[in-house]
């Protein structure tokens, strides 16, 4: 595991806040979540480019802080096409918590993922979701046993990683969908290369997601090319009109005049 001096100062602040933050009380079981591989397998056959649309309100590379409805946001993202959301519940840097992520899931029937830096098993017991959020990086040799217990509660896991050794220390602990984050949470920079290159090494029968950076429908149309069932887009969806810019991704690039 990293060490914060490698980290970006924001990524060290919300790593201590992290460790800071306590779990649930009762251990959550979670006995009917959405499976995210057969949503995105389904959107496929559909036609529509996968995209998993991220409700998030605010972060440390965002300018200011969209203050509308979450949950009328999340509908709108479904509205234009997201085969499933991702909802942040990380409260100090990204204005998410528990609470929307349940509105958020009441609301919608697409699988929804719970977006946050989770450190300890007993945060897994905050709140119900459909998927997961397990940061090689950050968990080092805790990865398998907080996989084993999200898998025991019920969850579906999504394990990022962002170098090739996460990747192979994420597989050897077991995680089917991976998740690769072109953002390096070292420097907060981002470069879609990094899921070419690092996806590229993944096996062949995992369930693969390009996470950050992915703007335009070319970055899209690049991600998929290199191999990606899903899509995370956070930030290129918020910025405007939700409906619209997910309606823009989730629209296949032949589709289009
Ligand atoms: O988004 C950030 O600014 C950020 C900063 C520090 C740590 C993590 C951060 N983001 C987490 C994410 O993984 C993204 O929200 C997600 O992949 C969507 O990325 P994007 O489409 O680039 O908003």
């Amino acid at each position: 595991m990293d060490t914060d001096e490698q980290l970006a100062p924001a990524v060290a602040s919300i790593l201590a806040a992290a460790r800071e933050r306590g779990g649930g009380g009762e251990r959550v079981v979670v006995t009917d979540a959405r499976s995210l591989p057969d949503a995105l397998a389904a959107a496929e056959a559909d036609g529509r480019v996968p995209v998993i649309a991220e409700v998030k309100p605010t972060s440390p590379t965002t300018e200011g802080k969209r203050t509308d409805d979450p949950v009328e946001l999340a509908e709108q993202m479904v509205a234009g096409g997201a085969t499933a959301l991702s909802v942040l519940t990380e409260p100090e840097h990204f204005g998410g918590s528990a609470e929307t992520l349940e509105r958020v899931r009441a609301a919608v029937d697409v699988p929804v993922l719970r977006k946050d830096f989770l450190l300890h098993e007993s945060q897994l017991d905050v709140v119900e979701s459909d998927v997961v959020l397990l940061i090689a990086r950050f968990l080092g040799d805790q990865l398998e046993p907080m996989l084993t217990a999200a898998r025991e509660r019920g969850f579906g896991v999504l394990v990022e990683v962002h170098t090739e050794s996460e990747l192979a220390a994420a597989v050897a602990a077991g995680a089917d969908v991976i998740g690769v984050n072109n953002r390096d949470l070292g420097k907060l920079e981002v470069d879609l290369g990094t899921f070419e290159e690092v996806g590229a090494k993944a096996p062949e029968d995992a369930t693969l997601i390009a996470e950050s950076g992915v703007a335009t429908r070319e970055d899209a149309a690049r991600m998929r090319r290199a191999g990606a069932d899903g899509l995370l887009v956070g930030s290129a969806i918020m910025d405007g009109d939700v409906r619209a810019n997910t309606e823009r991704l989730t629209t296949p690039m032949d589709e289009i005049q």
